[in-house]
């Protein structure tokens, strides 16, 4: 933020809009936006251009609702003296697109540069949702460095099924082991989920999206209170009023991305998805929106800072309740009050777009549903955050320990003192594909000390990274009762899974990863208490098995069917470094440094 107010004069817009030096240029950037109505007087005089990037449509359900809230944004743009232009972000849904909504997260952000950079636009209104419209949204306004604020669209109302709370997302990995184990039909499964998804908004669980949209309010990107508003209710269109207005008043004050999203704003953000039990996706994305400010931001961070903070948010997949509970709890401000009260927030003064520190806006706040949020003195967990893992078969991968069961957590994470180290025998699957055909086939062995591996499910491998390391026991160790088995990959997990996996692994089997180098029967030890995980080959064995995979032509995964499958798979870096595109952090605060080249 600079000390010194924007002026009118010094808009970004009126380089295209009101340039003494060039009226040309300025008449042929000027007529094409009148000729829908809009005046001389919005454009070219003193009003800032604020854009409205929108990433509802009928493609993307989770965030459609986002095409009536951009009506209430626009009149809070309009009523603080802003002019409002809105523009639509690559689609990007999570549960709709194949082969995975991730691969085009990058292209979200690549596309949302182009927009927010090549044209005359002052500040934006970043309409996040989804999983992946959060990061891509944030990470293109960390590159371009403009005025930004965020607005979630909120999740879906309760989903509710005899009596009992079903969580989207969640729902659908029960059902699956319900089906599996008989107990319902395919039509039983199809009600079953349906009814977690009754209203507009993106998953009422903590899953991705509700993590990642809390998140960008305790980043200090959304107004206070704004991310935990279910989506059809009346103070979501109000949030959108006011993150209108507000983004006027922050052109003037050059409040910019850089600002707020600062090391600190990262290490509160790290902090408060702890207290949340946030989604294993998290990392990915806000390591990658810290590569796009330069701020440094790694897996080991999340340990170091966020291992030890306590679990306050008892939402599924980790605890029972769902979005509209979590907002009547008081949303993020109760759960960062509820830390702050315990001392437990790293940053209390880091800045917020609404000009003030999350401290001052969330100090005093505290639970109103003592169930649903939790205090630090009455928590679910005393400590849920995520354990980078290490050892011969990757160098890092998440685990979430907040969905780790009462019986694993005590005999293998919470006793130091006594360390005990899992052991299971590897059954390895190549993409989910190899998964289902063989998990239920009993030539494949799979037994209650399996430990199960999915490989070819990262960035490279799928392409994209996917959400298909969701593995469930086999159908007969299901109707025994074995509800869950440790998994590895290097894929990635639904946040709404409640399985304690090991995921993210990085670097993957078709970037060079030893997970290539895994076969059946093969032992693995997981030692929780010193974050590590080793198959117990030596040194030898593994070299040997990687020349054999090199001599054989390496770890195949299967062609591109798109160009930008291409592009992506030659570009992406690793899952653990935020799975950003080599070389696009470098650009950093481009709006900036100069104005583009004119077009004619
Ligand atoms: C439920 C989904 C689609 O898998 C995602 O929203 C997540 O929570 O990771």
């Amino acid at each position: 933020m600079t000390d010194k107010p924007v002026k009118p004069e010094d808009l970004r817009s009126r380089k295209w809009f009101n340039n003494p030096d060039d009226p040309e240029m300025t008449a042929l950037y000027l007529e094409r936006y009148l000729n829908y109505g809009l005046t001389m007087e919005e454009l070219a005089e003193r009003k800032p251009i604020i854009g409205i990037a929108q990433t509802g449509s009928d493609l993307s359900p989770c965030n459609r609702h986002h095409m009536e809230l951009a009506k209430r944004v626009r009149d809070g743009i309009t009523a603080a003296g802003g002019t409002c232009i809105e523009f639509p972000v690559h689609p990007i849904q999570e549960t709709g697109k194949r082969p995975t909504a991730m691969l085009d997260r990058n292209l979200a952000y690549l596309s949302c540069v182009e927009s927010l950079y090549g044209y005359p636009i002052d500040g934006v209104v970043l309409m996040i949702g989804c999983d992946k419209t959060t990061p891509a949204l944030l990470m293109a306004a960390a590159t371009v460095n403009i005025p930004a604020i965020a607005l979630s669209v909120g999740p879906m109302l309760n989903g509710w099924h005899k009596g009992e709370r079903t969580g989207s997302g969640t729902i659908v990995w029960k059902a699956r082991e319900l089906l599996a184990a008989g107990e319902i039909d395919d039509r039983g499964f199809m009600e079953l989920v349906a009814t977690s998804t009754p209203s507009v908004g993106y998953c009422n669980t903590m899953g991705t999206a509700t993590t990642m949209n809390s998140l960008a309010e305790a980043l200090g990107m959304q107004l206070p209170g704004s991310a935990a508003i279910p989506a059809p209710y009346r103070e979501r269109g109000q949030m959108a009023y006011r993150t209108g207005g507000r983004i006027v008043d922050m052109v003037w004050e050059n409040l910019r991305p850089s600002d707020v999203m600062t090391r600190e704003a990262f290490e509160n953000a790290v902090a408060v998805c702890s207290a949340l039990g946030g989604s294993t996706n998290a990392p990915i994305h806000l390591n990658a929106v810290a590569r796009h400010l330069g701020v440094e931001l790694n897996n080991d961070d999340w340990t170091r800072i966020g291992h030890d903070v306590p679990l306050l948010t008892n939402l599924q997949p980790a605890g029972e309740y769902l979005g509209e509970d979590y907002h009547r709890a008081g949303g993020v401000p109760a759960v960062v009050g509820e830390l702050m009260a315990a001392d437990m927030l790293p940053n209390p003064g880091a800045l917020t777009v609404n000009g003030k520190s999350i401290g001052e806006n969330c100090g005093d706040r505290r639970s109103i549903s003592p169930d649903v949020i939790r205090s630090v003195d009455t928590a679910m967990l005393p400590s849920a955050g995520f354990l980078n893992m290490t050892g011969n078969l990757f160098d890092s991968a998440i685990l979430k320990t907040s969905v780790i069961s009462k019986e694993f957590r005590d005999r293998y994470l919470s006793n130091p003192d006594d360390p005990e180290a899992f052991e299971g025998n590897v059954v390895v699957f190549d993409g989910p594909e190899d998964f289902h055909h063989r998990i239920d086939d009993p030539a494949t062995g799979v037994t209650e000390n399996s430990v199960l591996v999915m490989r070819g499910a990262g960035p490279k491998g799928y392409p994209g990274a996917a959400e298909v390391v969701n593995m469930r026991p086999s159908a007969e160790l299901l109707k025994r009762g074995v509800h869950s088995l440790p998994c590895i990959g290097d894929g990635r997990q639904s946040g709404t899974s409640g399985s304690p996996s090991i995921l993210n692994a990085s670097p993957e089997a078709a970037d060079g990863g030893n997970l290539a180098l895994l076969r059946d029967g093969d032992r693995i030890r997981i030692d929780l208490t010193k974050a590590r995980v080793d198959v117990l080959l030596d040194d030898a064995e593994l070299a040997e098995r990687q020349q054999a995979l090199e001599a054989d032509g390496g770890y195949r995964s299967p062609p591109s069917q798109t160009p930008w499958q291409a592009i992506f798979r030659e570009k992406v870096e690793p899952l653990a470094e935020g799975m950003v595109l080599r070389g696009a952090p470098e650009f950093r605060d481009v709006a900036g440094k100069d104005t583009p080249r004119n077009n004619h």
